[in-house]
């Protein structure tokens, strides 16, 4: 079995050894909303905090996104992953058009406030290369992603985002889509396998709803280096709460890794 790759912040894995890394949500829309979902979170102990920033009223202030990212960053110790979802892909509606978010994403990473952003391959391809160019010269990594909440896509439009997302220079490639059924899930947790194969990046791959459990549960075993599960808000259909998640993945983990105390086989 290929190892997944693990992402790195600051040349250090994220979540250490284990797989995958845990990443949980912020979805409040006030800065009190986001603090109280901080306390919650916090001692739970995510590897990556997501700040789903399109949930934030003051998304068009870049001196409220930069002072909001900061004090998550002190309040919780755990890194920061900024990801703006949009409406296409699954996000919130919002009051700024998409030369604000680029200013947005633009300010926040010359703040240095944030460890991680999340673009979408369905952005322009100048304000993704534009993207690339400040993030990479900040020091912070960037994750190109795919999300179909509608259905998912045939094998070879899967490779494809993966594909698109290395070419454009991801830091991780990421892809999220809708099963309508078990195949679906397969498909998926195939297409991350021929990623892990053929690229070498991090990648997260998620099959979304309640029929993709596997792929949150599993995903690691095929290739996928993180998972999001709910540490207090759900931001997408089919997450899993951190405590079931963990509780699930010790299991797997020991089985798939060996690691079970148990007596060994044939003795
Ligand atoms: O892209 C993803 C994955 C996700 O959609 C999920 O299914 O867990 C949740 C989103 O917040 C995140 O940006």
């Amino acid at each position: 079995m290929k190892a997944s790759i693990p992402i790195l912040i600051g040349g250090r894995p994220l979540g250490g050894d284990a797989m995958p890394a845990i990443i949980t949500p912020l979805v409040g829309r006030t800065r009190a909303m986001i603090f109280e979902e901080v306390a919650a979170i916090a001692p739970k102990k995510p590897n990556l905090l997501e700040w789903r920033i399109d949930f934030f009223e003051a998304i068009g202030d870049h001196q409220a996104v930069i002072d909001t990212a900061l004090a998550i960053r002190q309040a919780a110790s755990i890194p920061v992953l900024l990801t703006r979802r949009s409406v296409a892909e699954g996000g919130q509606s919002l009051a700024i058009d998409e030369a604000a978010v680029m200013a947005m994403y633009t300010a926040a990473c010359q703040a240095k406030c944030i460890e991680l952003i999340d673009y979408e391959l369905s952005s322009a391809p100048a304000d993704i290369e534009a993207l690339r160019k400040v993030s990479r010269a900040n020091g912070i990594g960037m994750i190109l992603s795919y999300h179909n909440f509608q259905m998912t896509p045939d094998a070879s439009t899967l490779d494809e985002k993966f594909a698109a997302a290395v070419r454009l220079g991801a830091d991780v490639a990421k892809v999220a889509v809708m099963p309508h059924n078990d195949r679906d899930v397969l498909e998926l947790l195939a297409a991350t396998r021929r990623a892990r194969e053929k690229h070498d990046l991090p990648l997260i791959s998620i099959a979304m709803g309640g029929l993709g459990a596997l792929s949150r549960i599993a995903g690691w075993i095929y290739g996928s280096s993180a998972t999001f599960a709910i540490g207090q808000g759900c931001s997408a259909p089919g997450q899993i709460a951190i405590e079931d998640l963990r509780t699930a993945l010790s299991i797997i983990r020991h089985a798939v890794l060996g690691e079970s105390p148990g007596t060994p086989f044939g003795s």
